[in-house]
């Protein structure tokens, strides 16, 4: 089994009240996690990457276990060491694309120099086409560039699994069908399990060997979000 997933979490914000009863297991490495808007997704993907804490429930990957309540097992996210791609890309502004990929592997709390060797910061700008663009700031490059910096960074902490939310949705078709493509490459050649976001078909169609499907909260079977749409 790769993702053996069962998680409860109640939200409360003023008056109102989510609460997330989430439970699927797939021995598949590439899950989608699909649903409607505010059907409970980033808030799943939140707690399987330790960002926040369930009420209750169990959370392995690849046979890790990272959360159990039952058993009092509480990793942290640090911990759990695995890259989580946000769906604005968390970049550093005011850092060039070099220094954002290495900050994932940045000593202590100095932020990495403009020109610091690293072979694996290396080895992700030149996989991912960004050697020239690496002394840039992020105002001076394209939105795909953006988003491979983003995932440079997520794999330059070489992680155990690999979570990503929405990492195609500020794209246009035919970068998000290229970089979907390059994804998939990356994701066999290295064997990381995926966990992803979308809500675009397309991304269902080409890269999830196995779909959970969300809707308020719950986990659902898919016919029903799929025919809604
Ligand atoms: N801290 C919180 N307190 C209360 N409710 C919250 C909190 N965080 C999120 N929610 C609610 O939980 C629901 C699910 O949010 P979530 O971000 O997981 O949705 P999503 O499926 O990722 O949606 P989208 O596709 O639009 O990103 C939303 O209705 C949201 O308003």
């Amino acid at each position: 089994m790769i993702w053996d997933l069962s998680l409860q979490k109640t939200l409360r914000q003023g008056d109102s009240r989510f609460d997330v009863d989430v439970s699927f297991q797939s021995s598949a490495q590439r899950v989608v996690l699909f649903g409607p808007s505010g059907a409970g997704k980033t808030l799943t993907l939140k707690m399987v990457a330790g960002i926040l804490a369930p009420d209750r429930g169990r959370i392995a990957v690849a046979g890790r276990v990272l959360f159990d309540s039952e058993r009092g097992v509480r990793t942290t996210a640090q911990q759990r060491h695995l890259a989580y791609m946000f769906q604005d890309y968390a970049l550093f502004p005011h850092l060039t694309v070099r220094q954002n990929v290495a900050f994932a592997v940045r000593q202590g709390l100095r932020n990495p120099s403009k020109d610091e060797a690293n072979t694996d910061v290396d080895r992700w700008l030149t996989s991912f086409g960004l050697n020239a663009v690496a002394g840039h700031h992020l105002h001076q490059i394209s939105g795909g560039q953006r988003q491979r910096t983003a995932l440079a960074r997520a794999l330059v902490s070489r992680p155990t699994a690999l979570l990503l939310d929405e990492p195609f949705a500020a794209l246009d078709k035919g970068l998000r069908q290229r970089l979907r493509d390059e994804l998939k490459d990356l994701q066999a050649e290295l064997q990381l399990p995926l966990l992803l976001i979308t809500h675009d078909d397309d991304d269902v169609r080409h890269l999830a060997q196995d779909v959970v499907c969300l809707d308020a909260g719950r986990t659902v079977a898919c016919g029903t979000v799929l025919a809604s749409r």
